[in-house]
């Protein structure tokens, strides 16, 4: 049998055979580090490294799980279920569960989502009486993040006359005394947020010399994947804990840094050399993972950004078919061109569903992907978004148990102190808030002392408290004995919710009920999971950890075989043999929140190169001329990344008749990017069109620089039919109607129309594909 070190060529293999001390790989995507990164762990435990004394970081859960298994495979033991392997936030709550005691911390601490977080936020606001149109809990949460990511505490922000200026600026002088509040609140109710998870290691690690001993001592060799995307808070405590022994290998491609927007900091991963004595640095130059045609057109595409290290990366693959580019006329028609597209190519070429990826810049251009493919029957998972157990019924299940483990957790008690409803208002709850703030102790201590408070409510109410409270404490006595799966299964039906659910009777609530009954699923499947673990039991607490820090990959279930959507972010370091990158338009993509600094442009244009580099053997890249956004049917023109491919790499679907492919604005001409001329810019032609009739690409463009200029109807996408209120149409899709309302005019004419099927739709005439009937 051959050796696995045989898998790897030469350039990969150093990395992997190098001794101790640290060392990074800085390459380009699919040239194999997160595969280094593999094969280095099974190659020291190959040389009798103890796996007890490895840590591997990872992006997301799924990844270090997978990894974990090919190790397995190659070294052939079950050692690796020692090894500490996940992303920063699980690795170090579990760490926080040993050690966080020492500030003062539970070991059940419970672990608050955004959404928790927020709504804390937004609660103190309230209390605190302030305006919530100047103080909007989700900025503020996103500040108090930001600032936990720096490091920033309450203390530091206090004594920091810049931010203090910058917030009195912004109309928000309190914002200090929110922070402060909001982090006492999260101490109190012995929850941490995601940023604490990282921000309490690092203050664990700083102030407690002899902990940090114990885990530099434990973890001499740690691995970091995707080091370009660590953010200030992560970095300090990978310097901490590799001080002493300096075995630090990180892999990372700093054109593939996309997380700045969330504290992410590139400069880690150019500093590494500076931060270490005698850093060796691998470069990985073959990627195994696309085409040529992908591989080259994705160069040429970085290549125009300013800010990177220089890189080589090249292929044996085949040369592959070229990039095919798509327009359509609305994101409606660009769901359908996609969902045919792949239906093609699955009957063409036999393929299963999960060699398909759609991938877009935001969340909410999932839904006419989504139309499209459910109208082809084409199964599909979406990542992103809402998660599943962010849904309400979920996170009610989840707070009952939550509060199992942690009574002290004021978002699970205040989510489901009357839910279902038991007569307890929101009065009695401000009351008790106000006394649990009072006696610095938990809502739940208040209602267990209510006898001995002189609190304004009455007897009925205090009835129902305490019922609420024993209720819990029963749930609390029967967790010692049952597993999760039986505890979860007593609370969903105990506490009513699956009967208020089924009560409920309507479609939505049937839904909800088989969430909760999937939830249970999914805690049974888990238990069982945990049982052939050595160091896990299958309890709650083990459970709600694995909940709060899944990340979206990590919740694929067996059923494996859907087209994949989700954002680019999320889509890093994965691959696809055909992947669709949809929304090629400005503003979109580039954001229009990211094109006001050069730097922000060249993140986008780092996003849109891991988008490409996800490929394997074909990317289509599809945009519409409108499209609907804010609720709005507006006038999208093509991105300028399109324009950045050499059209050698592009094959044109549009009929070259009504498209022609002309770059709206020459970025080299651009030194730095001004929206206002960008907006501004005449048609590269440079002639205006007086001779002949202008093109729809021209009038488009000069609709933009004169917005009244009309437009021939005969050349719009489609007549016009003649309308007034009454006339009965016929509709391609929606059948049969009568037309109710008419408004606007010119191209903005639009029809409201009543189907016979019963809907009421409103409809642009420009596009809409209507016959006249009557
Ligand atoms: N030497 C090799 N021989 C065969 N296949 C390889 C080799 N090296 C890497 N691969 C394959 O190429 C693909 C890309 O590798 P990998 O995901 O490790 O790249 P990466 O550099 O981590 O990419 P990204 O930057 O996107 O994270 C994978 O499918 C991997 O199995
Ligand atoms: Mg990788």
């Amino acid at each position: 049998m051959k050796h696995f070190l045989e898998d790897l060529n030469e350039a990969q293999k150093a990395p992997v055979l190098h001794k101790d001390g640290p060392l990074m790989v800085i390459a380009g995507a699919g040239s194999g580090k997160t595969r280094v990164l593999t094969y280095r762990i099974a190659h020291l435990m190959e040389q009798g490294v103890d796996s007890f004394n490895i840590l591997a970081l990872t992006f997301t859960n799924k990844a270090a799980r997978e990894m974990k298994k090919r190790i397995a495979d190659l070294v052939g033991s079950s050692e690796t279920k020692n090894l500490w392997m996940g992303t920063f936030h699980s690795v170090f709550a579990r760490l926080l569960r040993y050690d966080g005691d020492k500030l003062g911390y539970p070991s059940n601490f419970t672990i608050y989502d955004t959404q928790d977080s927020q709504r804390l936020i937004a609660s103190i606001i309230k209390e605190m009486g302030l305006d919530k149109d100047i103080y909007k809990y989700k900025q503020i949460q996103n500040r108090i993040s930001s600032y936990k990511n720096s490091l920033i505490t309450v203390k530091a922000y206090f004594q920091n006359p810049e931010l203090l200026e910058a917030d009195a600026m912004a109309k928000r002088p309190r914002l200090g005394d929110i922070y402060q509040q909001y982090v006492d609140r999260c101490f109190k109710a012995g929850a941490m947020d995601f940023d604490d998870l990282l921000l309490r290691t690092n203050e664990l690690l700083t102030r407690f010399p002899e902990v940090l001993l114990k885990y530099q001592d434990r973890f001499r060799y740690i691995l970091v994947d995707e080091y370009q995307d660590t953010n200030h808070s992560q970095y300090l405590i990978v310097k901490a804990l590799s001080d002493r022994y300096q075995n630090i290998c990180v892999v990372g491609d700093d054109a593939q840094s996309i997380y700045s927007f969330r504290g992410a900091n590139i400069t880690n991963i150019l500093n590494f050399q500076r931060d270490y004595d005698d850093v060796a640095v691998y470069r990985l130059e073959q990627n195994y993972r696309s085409t040529k045609n992908i591989v080259n057109a994705a160069n040429a595409i970085i290549a125009k950004n300013k800010n990177q290290l220089e890189k080589v990366v090249w292929t044996a693959n085949d040369e592959g078919s070229k990039i095919k580019l798509h327009r359509s006329t609305t994101d409606a028609e660009e769901g359908r061109f996609v969902a045919s597209s792949i239906f093609e190519n699955k009957m063409q070429q036999q393929l299963p569903n999960s060699h398909f990826a759609v991938l877009y810049r935001t969340n909410s251009q999932s839904r006419a992907i989504e139309d499209a493919l459910r109208k082809r029957d084409i199964p599909y998972r979406i990542y992103g978004g809402l998660s599943f157990y962010q849904r309400k019924e979920i996170k009610d299940v989840l707070s009952y148990l939550r509060l199992v483990i942690n009574p002290k957790d004021e978002e699970a008690l205040k989510r489901v102190i009357n839910f279902p409803a038991r007569g307890i208002g929101q009065t009695t709850i401000d009351r008790l808030t106000v006394a649990a703030n009072h006696y610095n102790r938990s809502i739940f201590e208040i209602i267990e002392n209510l006898d001995k408070l002189e609190l304004k409510i009455n007897s009925g109410t205090k009835r129902k408290l305490e019922d609420f409270v024993n209720m819990i404490k029963s749930f609390q006595i029967m967790n010692k004995g049952a597993d999760a799966f039986t505890l979860a299964e007593h609370v969903a039906k105990k506490s009513g919710i699956l009967l208020e659910f089924k009560k409920d009777g309507t479609p939505e609530g049937i839904a909800r009920m088989e969430n909760i009954e999937e939830l249970l699923n999914g805690i049974k499947d888990f238990v069982e999971g945990q049982k052939e673990l050595a160091d896990a039991t299958g309890d709650l607490t083990e459970f709600l950890e694995d909940v709060a820090l899944a990340t979206d990959m990590d919740k694929d279930t067996t059923d494996m075989d859907r087209v994949v959507l989700m954002t680019i972010h999320s889509a890093k370091g994965l691959e696809f043999p055909y992947v669709y990158i949809v929304g090629m338009e400005e503003d979109l993509f580039p954001s229009a929140m990211s094109m006001n600094t050069r730097s922000e442009l060249e993140e986008e244009r780092r996003l849109f190169y891991v988008a490409l580099t996800r490929a394997e053997n074909q990317a289509y890249l599809t945009y519409t001329q409108n499209r609907y956004r804010w609720g709005k049917l507006i006038d999208a023109e093509p991105s300028r990344f399109l324009e950045e491919i050499d059209e050698k790499y592009i094959d044109n679907l549009t009929p070259v008749d009504n498209y022609r492919f002309k770059p709206l604005i020459n970025s080299d001409i651009f030194g730095e990017v001004d929206k206002s001329r960008l907006r501004q810019k005449k048609p590269s032609n440079g002639t205006p069109p007086a001779a002949g009739r202008p093109t729809q690409d021209q009038l488009r463009k000069l609709r933009k620089i004169r917005p009244n200029i009309g437009e021939p109807t005969s050349g719009g996408p489609m007549e016009m039919p003649d309308l007034s209120v009454g006339t009965q149409v016929n509709h391609t899709r929606f059948g049969k109607g009568k037309v109710i309302k008419l408004e606007g005019a010119g191209n903005d004419k639009k029809a409201e129309i009543l189907f016979e099927k019963g809907d009421v739709k409103k409809l642009l005439l420009r596009f809409a594909k209507l016959e006249v009937l009557s």
